[in-house]
Order: structure tokens, then C-alpha cells, then sequence
């Protein structure tokens, strides 16, 4: 189980994250969706670590992992495939393949599928005809693979996948989301950051949205396919240009809770099919942060 629990995350002493709560249990797809800038990789990179958040709770299976680097958070069972695949230019396949399977797991117990690298290329055979080709020399999609290969090789029992399918032929991007189908059935927790309502509601259980970094919705993805309509109002706000913007770090980012609007918390997932409540609707044009303290940057 990923837990994301109020959670603060942003740069340069500004907050983009209020106040994030998020429960992904094994063997699930959390889709996160949001218009560009809302704050989806920035939540992302919190979780895997790349990030150091302000405040709040990161923990799989119970062991914190807020604060620590992306080394020990890929360690501890998070595997990332982040937006623009980022492999190595001049590395191989084959290098890349080795190099992510010495990351080895510490401290916790083995635990949902165990990847080799004769599994993930039998699970992505496109690779296997590449296996000698630098990753300049790969496309789009297969780049894609080789981002997913190379996460699956860390032993993730969280994957975070981040726009998976973006800048692929609509029929590799949707061999993706079967592909992340298949590793939830197998005990993974999936977080899938989409652009695509439509693609989320294809391949997730549940879906949240965040909004100028708040998560302003969360349900099952039964829920929101019965009834679009809140997600699609969050979606298609006019004025989208205007992105999640910077604010300055919560008041009292060393107390034990958040004060004003933002310490109205929903639950976990945020409640069934609601806009969560303490964050703006999607018909307020909505002003980022609520002080301006100046509590230092990380
Ligand atoms: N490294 C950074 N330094 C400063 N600000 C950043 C950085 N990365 C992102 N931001 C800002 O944080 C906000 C959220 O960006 P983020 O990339 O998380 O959004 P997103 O929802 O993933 O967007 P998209 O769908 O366009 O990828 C934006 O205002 C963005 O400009």
C-alpha cells in the first residue's frame, strides 16, 4: 500500500502541493489526472523522491519514506517512470536492462512479483530486438519500454507512472495501459499520472484530480464512468493557461497541522465522488496559496 498523507510539496520556498492525501492499495491503478501545471508530476516526484516535500507522510507498507532520497526510495519498492522516459542517450538497451537490475531492494521483504530480465523482455519482446541499440537510436515507444523495463527490474512493489503513453501512436499507448493493467493484476500499487480522462477510466480503479495542487475529486473509476461530469468540469475549466503558480510554503509548516482553508481534509481518498472538501471548486477561479509566510525552503 502507497500513502500519501498530508502532504506539502513545491519549489524554491514556494508551495504547488496542499495538503495531499492519496491511498493506493496492491494490486490497484490510482489514475491522477489534471490539467498541465496542476501539480501531477510534482506529486510524482514527491513520492519517488526526488522531491523533498515541506511536510506530510510518503510510506509503502507502513515504512516512512518522506524526506529520503530517490536511491533509498527506489530501494524501499518504488519504482519511477517519469515523464520523457529519461534513458540514457548512449547506454544500450542491454546496459540499461543490467545497471537497473544491481538496484536491489533493502531492508524489507521480498514481496509480488520478482522481475528478471528474461521476464521483462518476454513481457516487452520489442526490446528484445533492440537489445544492442543505444537509447538515442530508440523511438518514442520504444524508449517508453525501456522506461517501464528499467522500473520493473528495481523490484517496485509501487510503480509510479508518469504520462506513460504521451507522444505515443494511439495503439502503443493503449498496449501501455494494458500493459499496466497486467502489473496491477500481478500486486503492484499503480499510481498513473493521465492527461486523458478517457484513458484513466480505461485502465485505473480509481481516479483523483488535482487542481492547482489540490486533489479536488476522488472515486472509483465506476463512479466517475457512470458520471463524468465533476471530473470533465475540473478538466475543462477555461482559463487553463494559468497553472498551479508557486505560492510561498505554509504558515506554520512547523506545527503539527495546517491552518485556514487548508486544514479541511477529506479522508484518504477523498470521499466518494466529491469535490473534496476545503479545496476550491472548479468554478472559482482559485488564488494559490494562503499565506505568505516565509518558512524556508527545504
Ligand atoms: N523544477 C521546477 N522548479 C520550479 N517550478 C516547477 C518545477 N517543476 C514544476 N514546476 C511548477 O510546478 C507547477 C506544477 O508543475 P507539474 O509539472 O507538477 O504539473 P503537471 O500537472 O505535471 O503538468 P503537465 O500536465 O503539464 O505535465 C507548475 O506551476 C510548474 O511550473
Amino acid at each position: 500500500m502507497l500513502r500519501v498523507q498530508g502532504l506539502f510539496a513545491g519549489y524554491d520556498g514556494g508551495t504547488v502541493l496542499h495538503d495531499i492525501d492519496l491511498e493506493v492499495p496492491a494490486g490497484t491503478v490510482q489514475a491522477l489526472v489534471g490539467r498541465n501545471g496542476a501539480g501531477k508530476s510534482t506529486l510524482v516526484h514527491a513520492v519517488a523522491g526526488l522531491l523533498r516535500p515541506y511536510r506530510g507522510i510518503v510510506s509503502v507498507d507502513g515504512a516512512q519514506l518522506a524526506g529520503k532520497p530517490a536511491h533509498r526510495v527506489a530501494r524501499a519498492g518504488v519504482g519511477l517512470v517519469p515523464q520523457g522516459r529519461r534513458v540514457f542517450p548512449r547506454l544500450t538497451v542491454s546496459e540499461h536492462l543490467t545497471l537497473a537490475a544491481t538496484v536491489r531492494r533493502r531492508g524489507t521483504a521480498q514481496t509480488g512479483p520478482r522481475w528478471t530480465i528474461p521476464e521483462v523482455l518476454e513481457l516487452l519482446p520489442r526490446l528484445a530486438e533492440r537489445l544492442g541499440h543505444r537509447g538515442n537510436q530508440l523511438s518514442g515507444g520504444e524508449q517508453q519500454m525501456l522506461a517501464i523495463a528499467r522500473a520493473l527490474l528495481t523490484q517496485p512493489r509501487v510503480l509510479l507512472l508518469d504520462e506513460p503513453g504521451e507522444g505515443l501512436a494511439p495503439d502503443l499507448a493503449a498496449r501501455v495501459r494494458e500493459l499496466v493493467t497486467r502489473l496491477a493484476g500481478a500486486g503492484l500499487c499503480v499510481l498513473l499520472v493521465e492527461q486523458q480522462l478517457q484513458h484513466a477510466i480505461e485502465v485505473a480503479d480509481r481516479i483523483a484530480v488535482l487542481d492547482y495542487g489540490r486533489l479536488v475529486f476522488a472515486d472509483s473509476t465506476a463512479a466517475v464512468r457512470a458520471d463524468p461530469a465533476p471530473v470533465e468540469a475540473v478538466l475543462s475549466v477555461a482559463g487553463a493557461a494559468t497553472p498551479a503558480g508557486i505560492g510561498p510554503v505554509p504558515s506554520g509548516q512547523e506545527s503539527t497541522a495546517p491552518t485556514g482553508p487548508d486544514s479541511t481534509r477529506s479522508g484518504p481518498t477523498g470521499g466518494p465522488g466529491t469535490l473534496v472538501p476545503g479545496s476550491n471548486s472548479s468554478a472559482d477561479p482559485r488564488s494559490a496559496p494562503t499565506t505568505s509566510s516565509s518558512a524556508p525552503a527545504p
